[in-house]
């Protein structure tokens, strides 16, 4: 929060000037820290995400640790899985997996239409329980996975390196793919509206996984599906993040999809993906969160390589390229939010 009482997390992204540059990691809440550690001691990964007591908890964990300037829903972009009818398990060690992932035409079309409200309403319980918690200190922004990437859990029934499932069924099954769109876009809209409705300040839509496309193929399988989900958030009255990995090679096209603000990984200079997306827009980065291993003094490098490339611009929000790493000294991650904070445009 700024001296005059708002949000400079939310000044910046509609693009306002603010007394110093806003703040957040991905990932913010999670193994790295040791009360993340102590409360899964006790609860699955699961059962933290779906109880809104520990979510809150989650949620609240780094805030005061790191002093950064928004808070964000403690939940996963895989939980619309479960009401759709494929499953969801998290096994220790190994991430995600599907149970029952959605390979044919058939498979699709038994996919079952989502209400939030009710499917995934503790998702919903635990931003109003947060907002009780924060009011009036931090903002809180809620989140959901973006068309591509999460179907490509959907099809591949976990993680994957090469998306061969998923690719083949959008080179060799149009149709088929285009109707798994329609319905996953369909979902997404329902589930951040709901998250708006709840007390969301801001969203952000993760394409993690969308930069394994050529460019070509973004423009014609994914472009229209994920602008259907930006589409569908205009009216919804929060600014909305457009955040995706790897895909350096294609920012004007997917600064075509929407979102207010574009955040990207540490692939591509700040100041270049500015030039590409259109100096006016805000954008979200982006340091690689591998550097937060690395002595303070090569840290402190890299940040401030990254508040100059930003150029004393409003319309900057300091993140990494992606979410913090599992074995991520705290130390390291609150000295980067005081050396942004700090910072002071020449
Ligand atoms: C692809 C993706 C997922 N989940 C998410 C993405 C997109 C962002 C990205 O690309 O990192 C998004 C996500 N997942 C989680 C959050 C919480 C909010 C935050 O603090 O940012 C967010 C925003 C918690 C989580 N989601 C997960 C954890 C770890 C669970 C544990 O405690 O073991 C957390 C804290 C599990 C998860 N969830 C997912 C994977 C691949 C894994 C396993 C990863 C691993 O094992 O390191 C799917």
């Amino acid at each position: 929060m700024d001296k005059n009482g708002e949000f400079r997390f939310l000044k910046a992204c509609r693009g306002e000037p603010v007394d110093c540059t806003p703040v957040w990691f991905m990932r913010q809440a999670g193994r790295y820290m040791k009360e993340y550690r102590a409360l899964k001691e006790k609860h699955s990964f699961l059962e933290m995400c779906r109880t809104p007591e520990l979510a809150t908890e989650v949620t609240l964990q780094p805030l005061d640790v790191l002093g950064v300037d928004a808070a964000i829903i403690f939940a996963d972009i895989l939980l619309p899985l479960e009401p759709m009818g494929t499953g969801l398990e998290f096994t220790v060690g190994d991430g995600p997996s599907i149970p029952r992932p959605v390979r044919t035409r058939q498979d699709v079309e038994n996919l079952k239409p989502v209400c939030s409200e009710e499917q995934l309403g503790y998702v919903g319980d635990a931003i109003k329980m947060v907002r009780g918690e924060i009011a009036g200190k931090l903002p809180l922004v809620g989140f959901s996975g973006a068309p591509f990437t999460l179907s490509s859990y959907m099809v591949e029934g976990g993680k994957s390196k090469e998306f061969t499932t998923t690719k083949l069924m959008m080179y060799q099954e149009p149709e088929t793919w285009n109707l798994l769109m329609d319905k996953v876009v369909d979902v997404l809209v329902d589930y951040l509206k709901m998250q708006v409705k709840a007390g969301a300040q801001a969203l952000q839509i993760f394409d993690s996984w969308v930069g394994c496309l050529n460019p070509g193929d973004y423009e014609r399988y994914i472009l229209p599906h994920t602008k259907r989900v930006f589409d569908g958030l205009k009216d919804c009255g929060v600014p909305v993040i457009n955040f995706s990995t790897g895909t350096s090679t294609m920012l004007p096209l997917v600064r075509e999809s929407g979102g207010d603000v574009m955040g990207f990984d540490w692939r591509i200079h700040l100041d270049d993906a500015r030039k590409q997306i259109g100096l006016d827009t805000p954008v979200q980065g982006n340091l690689d969160p591998n550097i937060l291993f690395a002595p303070i003094p090569v840290i402190r490098e890299k940040v401030l390589d990254i508040m100059q490339r930003a150029e004393g611009r409003s319309g900057h929000i300091f993140n990494l390229g992606h979410g913090i790493l599992q074995h991520t000294p705290v130390d390291h991650v609150k000295a980067v939010v005081d050396m942004v904070h700090e910072y002071r445009h020449g």
